[in-house]
């Protein structure tokens, strides 16, 4: 019998929200996900902060026993020393992250990032007791061509290399094409199911069939709470990396509530 994954929504806030604004924000969100009786058994929530704001969400989280998570937007491929302005994975987790999201499109154009890098980050994510969040993509040009399956398989191959099927297992995957993210340009859902269902068919292929049944594998670009259930109802994919919608605690509830609904099978 297949294991069941848990959902799960993460809200990829970038550089957005100070210290201040992002306990406000976080205490919203509590606030309505209590009030509308979200069961964070049926889909895990998270919030992706700033790096300055880890330790002001820690300790609302931590002294509000909420049942919120939260991670970061990067990380060091470095354990400690000198590597001015960057943050290591063990640092994260002594702020009590679960998560990090690792090769976001935005830190592969602006950064440089290659799948190499990304494949270590994952894996010193993994190190240290957290979860990557390995985002994937196509570009427009990439998508036009039909090739975009093709690119996001490979690109995921190349992510992930090295770690073992186990580890493969417990990471999150992020489909996320580029030409929907911010732009208001969202998916189809057949799209996301398309792709998200060949990155898992290639998990199988080069880890295992186990690791491609736990592995969780979420939609991103443009996501709102009246295009997620759409997509989120689709049998591959297993949430979503939201990003503007994510400052907007209404609006970020109302997504992850999606799961809270008595029964899917009708949505897609
Ligand atoms: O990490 C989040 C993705 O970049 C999606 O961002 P978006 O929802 O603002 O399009």
């Amino acid at each position: 019998m297949a294991q069941k994954r848990t959902p799960l929504i993460a809200g990829n806030w970038k550089m957005n929200l100070n210290h201040q604004e992002a306990v406000v924000l976080v205490q919203k969100l509590a606030w309505v996900l209590q009030d509308k009786k979200h069961d964070f058994d049926k889909a895990e929530v998270t919030v992706v902060p700033p790096f300055t704001d880890l330790r002001s969400v820690q300790t609302i989280v931590d002294g509000d026993r909420m049942k919120i998570r939260y991670g970061a937007q990067d990380v060091s491929v470095h354990d400690a020393g000198a590597y001015t302005g960057e943050i290591s994975a063990s640092m994260l987790a002594k702020l009590g992250c679960s998560y990090v999201v690792v090769g976001h499109s935005e830190r592969r154009e602006y950064h440089g990032e290659d799948d190499a890098l990304v494949a270590t980050k994952a894996l010193k994510t993994l190190q240290a007791g957290m979860t990557p969040i390995v985002c994937v993509g196509e570009g427009l040009e990439v998508r036009k061509a039909g090739a975009h399956v093709t690119h996001c398989t490979e690109q995921v191959e190349g992510s992930l290399a090295g770690l073992s099927p186990d580890q493969v297992a417990s990471s999150v995957i992020a489909y996320e094409p580029v030409w929907a993210i911010g732009t208001g340009e969202v998916a189809t859902p057949e799209d996301a199911q398309e792709v998200c269902l060949a990155l898992r068919e290639q998990v199988a292929k080069t880890w295992s069939s186990q690791a491609a049944e736990r592995v969780r594998i979420l939609y991103g670009g443009s996501v709102k709470a009246a295009s997620a259930p759409a997509i989120m109802a689709q049998p591959d994919v297993d949430g979503a990396l939201v990003g503007g919608a994510s400052l907007q605690a209404d609006e970020f509830a109302a997504i992850c509530r999606f799961y809270d609904l008595p029964d899917l099978s009708g949505v897609a």
